[in-house]
């Protein structure tokens, strides 16, 4: 039920935006790209900055999802943040849509440009502003990719630990609010922001935590830095984020064992979480991706459901936890339980789990995957996982599942030739079959991947029209004219 405050604001926002209660989108029209937009905008930018090719509009039109390419109709790549302060002024003064781009790597369609307007891509400012080795936080512009981050402070001691598979930019990663297989260690990039310089849409630059601040904890206010993080470019454009960074582990371990039934294999993951074993990544493959993954990365596993894990720390405290993952995985008929020390084993094996997308496109040649992406309670796994293989066998489709188990995270591949409906219907009935349990078992219908374009249907089942429109209230507040990656998180 709406109290009667809550209801008159949604009301006056409804009015001032045109949108309906069930349907929050403001109706908003853009103006369009003219000839005399792109003089301005190379009049702003130079000349070199500014592209109108065909070639460079459809390369960022897509991300690397299954959703409907849309191009922008200009692309353009500032080299400072008061250009980028320029550019949106620019745009806010004239009602063009803004969308920022990474690296093009996002899963849920957040970079396609649906109304057109002015794609801003990041790379150009891809610096290392600041290190603090002591304090382990370090300070970058937003087109730096965690990769080159973690290769320019390897001699440093420290690394940043978040890894999505794609080596995509750090701040288009504080955008999605990434995270991957080290998540259950050393948590998202929610748990790892200090603070973000962002570009707001009328221009004004500001930072979430104050200038140069990079305390490791405040109680200043509301938290921006949080705002920001999963905003997913609709709230502003983050220029510079400074992040935590954390020791590299003095020694390293993985290991990866095998089980004949799902349930033995989740169990077991429930087991190591609940009983705090700290493991830094604990991966569910079931039978299915393991068959993708031995045939793409040349391996030869048993094609049998999975764990893989890996665990951090000085060499005592490792072997000891080594030893209690060996027992649980054991007492749950776990099989053929291997481990591997040097660092090019180790490198291999999430090389080839992080290539799982192209390992599974693989399997049906000429397809792309549809990817679904829940995240429940780690204590209702078994149950939504073991769902899950169920519906796919019942529909007799190629779906491998994967997952950040340790943290409740998994997904489903789904390769898909382009033009089968068939299959994209039974396809996108499994994927609102799971978000569905998920709601229902307390989790998510986005662990990693963002709302975009492909989740918007679910987010008001998961926060509820309450809360969608205080979210609603906080982007018309901060983007009265709607230009930030219009069509993003809300319809
Ligand atoms: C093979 C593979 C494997 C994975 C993944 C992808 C691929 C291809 N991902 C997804 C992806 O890598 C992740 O969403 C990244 O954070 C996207 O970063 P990009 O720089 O590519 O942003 P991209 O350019 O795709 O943009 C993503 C969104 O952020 C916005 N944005 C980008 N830069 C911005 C900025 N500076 N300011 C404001 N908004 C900005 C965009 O407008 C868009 O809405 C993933 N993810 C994950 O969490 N866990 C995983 O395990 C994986 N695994
Ligand atoms: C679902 C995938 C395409 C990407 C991902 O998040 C992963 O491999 O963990
Ligand atoms: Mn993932």
């Amino acid at each position: 039920m709406f109290s009667r405050v809550l209801l008159r604001s949604l009301e006056k926002i409804f009015k001032t935006t045109g949108c309906t209660k069930r349907n929050y989108s403001p109706k908003i029209s853009f103006n369009k790209v003219t000839d005399s937009t792109v003089k301005s905008l190379r009049d702003l930018l130079g000349e070199k900055k500014v592209f109108t090719e065909e070639a460079v509009r459809e390369q960022h039109s897509h991300d690397e999802s299954y959703h409907t390419s849309a191009m922008p109709d200009v692309v353009v790549f500032p080299d400072s943040v008061e250009y980028v302060s320029k550019v949106v002024a620019f745009c806010n003064t004239n009602r063009i849509p803004v969308v920022p781009y990474g690296t093009g790597t996002g899963l849920e369609g957040g970079v396609n440009a649906v109304q057109g307007g002015v794609s801003i891509n990041m790379k150009n400012m891809d610096k290392v502003v600041e290190v603090n080795g002591l304090d382990f936080d370090v300070t970058v512009q937003p087109g730096i990719t965690r990769e080159a981050l973690n290769s320019y402070c390897r001699d440093t001691g420290m690394w940043f630990p978040i890894d999505p598979g794609a080596d995509c930019s750090v701040c288009g990663m504080c955008a999605t609010s990434a995270s991957g297989t080290n998540a259950v260690k050393y948590g998202t990039m929610r748990e790892n922001v200090l603070n973000l310089e962002v570009v707001l849409p009328d221009g004004r630059i500001i930072h979430t935590s104050g200038k140069g601040r990079r305390a490791k904890k405040t109680s200043a206010g509301f938290n921006m830095t949080n705002l920001f993080v999963g905003s997913e470019g609709t709230l502003g454009i983050i220029t510079q984020a400074t992040v935590k960074m954390h020791g590299i582990p003095e020694k390293t371990v993985v290991a990866y064992c095998h089980f004949k039934k799902i349930e033995d294999a989740v169990d077991t993951v429930i087991q190591i979480v609940s009983s705090g074993i700290p493991v830094a990544k604990c991966e569910f493959l079931d039978d299915s991706a393991i068959k993708a993954f031995n045939a793409y990365s040349d391996y030869h596993m048993p094609v049998a459901h999975s764990l893989f894990m890996e665990v951090h720390g000085p060499e005592a405290s490792v072997h000891h936890l080594f030893n209690e993952i060996t027992t649980l995985c054991i007492s749950n008929n776990g099989y053929g339980f291997t481990g591997a020390e040097q660092a090019e084993d180790r490198a291999r094996l999430w090389k080839a789990r992080h290539e799982m997308l192209y390992a599974v496109n693989a399997l049906v040649p000429g397809s792309k995957s549809f990817v679904t992406d829940v995240c429940v309670p780690v204590t209702k796994l078994t149950e939504i996982i073991v769902k899950t293989k169920q519906w796919i066998d019942k529909a007799n489709i190629i779906g491998p599942i994967v997952g950040h188990v340790g943290d409740g995270n998994f997904h489903v591949f789904f390769p898909i030739k382009p033009g089968d409906t068939t299959a994209l219907n039974t396809v996108l009935d499994i994927s609102k079959q799971m978000v569905l349990l998920s709601l229902a078992l307390n989790g998510t219908c986005t662990g990693e991947h963002g709302i975009g374009l492909g989740k918007r249907k679910y987010l008001l089942q998961e926060v509820g029209e309450d809360g969608v429109s205080a979210m609603q209230q906080v982007k018309q507040a901060l983007d009265p004219n709607g230009i930030m990656n219009p069509g993003k998180i809300f319809y």
